[in-house]
């Protein structure tokens, strides 16, 4: 497959052989911005919003953005103003869904590790639910929910032992994952959890991976979960909420769309009769395909009989090719001549790495010094995992809504960079 046979996505289009996001010429942006730099098609984000909750039309269904997928406030903001909360993973999330004015009780909290200070800030938040992975977790937020007189709400995150059938570091429901408690043990720890003074038990949470294209593992995870369900009804569990996480993949190959239709008829198969609130979780699906990181070819270098473009983007600002040799689509921004000859390229950055890469051996057209790239569906755990190495600043995020953009985060500075480290006061200054 080469990239110039392939249409951009939803949200971004060629208008008179130049790539705009909505109604904006990126090139544009690119002078204004610099780049590298993050795109997001705020119509596009919409749009999957809309057909996610559409396609779940009918069940009593709440939706959760997974915002480690991308957690810029303006992003946040938005799916919260389309009826979405919050699924966060850390303190430093939650605070960032309250400061993008997501209501406490609109967002659920998920992880393996929850400190002490993390549960008492989410409970002096007044969050939804609490997913716990685990005995001692249970125990930890009972003692701080006592400790501050109030009853903490809480899921328990089940494993069911299921391959998601996905990258393995980003598969969470296998029985060697770090991730949820057996089913047996589930058992037990909703009869502890119910004596549990300062823990109010209100929900059954299961989430087996990201980026799922497969739905058979969706299949067997929400059955076992929702027989699970059943079960702890029957057994006088007082369950009021069950969350199918997220995990919904979509195609960075574009012959791979993962079905959001079946996708629906999976949860309502394995859910019919359950009288359960639905919690979504979706992450990546809402956002990946309505972002682009725009980079600038810096040299073209030919060596060794390879053809090497390199880009001023690098693996600190999206790692995802080089951790999980993801495949993103990368397509000039000023459209290539239709008979153009296509030469296999590799795509990389300045980082002192040979991890360091976009693409391998890529079709690309002709390139040269100053061309723009798009590199396709990067809204998701692109930004959200970015770092300075190579000291180089975060890249600045920007949004497009119609004929309009806002800066929605600024390029960060050197100074602010490199004000962040302090010398200790046994270094005497240096002097020539
Ligand atoms: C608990 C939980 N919920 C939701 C998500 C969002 O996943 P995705 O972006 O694949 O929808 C994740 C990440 O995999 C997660 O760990
Ligand atoms: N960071 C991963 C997804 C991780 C999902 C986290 N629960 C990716 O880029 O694909």
């Amino acid at each position: 497959m080469n990239s110039t046979t392939l249409l951009p996505q939803e949200g971004f289009s060629f208008r008179e052989g130049l790539l705009h996001a909505e109604g904006v010429p990126i090139d544009r942006i690119a002078e204004q911005v610099g780049t590298p730099f993050y795109l997001y098609s705020s119509s596009a984000m919409e749009a999957a919003y809309q057909r996610f909750t559409a396609a779940l039309t009918g069940l009593n269904a709440k939706v959760f953005y997974a915002m480690k997928a991308n957690s810029n406030q303006a992003v946040v903001r938005s799916f919260a103003e389309w009826g979405a909360g919050s699924d966060v993973v850390s303190e430093g999330e939650l605070r960032r869904a309250l400061a993008a004015g997501v209501p406490g009780n609109r967002i659920v909290f998920a992880g393996v590790g929850k400190t002490q200070r993390e549960m008492a800030f989410a409970l002096e938040a007044g969050i939804l639910q609490f997913n716990v992975e685990s005995l001692p977790e249970l125990e930890q937020l009972n003692q701080v929910a006592l400790s501050m007189g109030r009853k903490a709400p809480v899921a328990l995150r089940v494993n069911p032992n299921v391959d998601a059938q996905t990258h393995t570091k980003i598969a969470t429901g296998r029985k060697a994952d770090k991730f949820g408690i057996d089913l047996d043990h589930a058992r037990t720890l909703y009869r502890d959890a119910q004596v549990m003074k300062g823990i109010a038990v209100e929900g059954l949470a299961v989430h087996i991976g990201s980026q799922l294209t497969r739905m058979e593992p969706f299949r067997d995870a929400f059955q076992r979960t929702a027989d699970f369900y059943r079960e702890m009804q029957a057994a006088g569990v007082p369950l009021l909420r069950l969350d199918l996480g997220g995990g919904l993949g979509v195609p960075y190959h574009h012959d791979q769309a993962p079905d959001l239709q079946r996708y629906a008829e999976i949860v309502k198969e394995t859910t019919a009769g359950l009288g359960a609130e639905l919690a979504f979780e979706p992450g990546r699906y809402l956002v990946a395909s309505a972002g682009l990181l725009v980079t600038r070819v810096v040299f073209v270098k030919e060596e060794r009989g390879r053809r090497f473009i390199i880009v001023d983007g690098a693996m600190n600002d999206l790692i995802r090719p080089t951790l999980y040799e993801a495949w993103h689509n990368i397509i000039p921004l000023r459209q290539a001549d239709s008979g153009a000859e296509l030469t296999p390229c590799d795509v990389v950055g300045p980082v002192c790495e040979s991890g360091d890469f976009f693409a391998k051996e890529r079709d690309l057209p002709p390139l040269k010094s100053g061309d723009l790239l798009a590199l396709c569906d990067a809204g998701a755990y692109g930004s959200a995992m970015a770092s300075n190495y190579n000291s180089r600043p975060l890249v600045p995020e920007v949004m497009v809504r119609g004929d309009e953009m806002a800066v929605v985060r600024p390029r960060q500075d050197y100074a602010t960079m490199i004000a962040q480290d302090r010398l200790p006061g046994w270094l005497p200054a240096l002097h020539n």
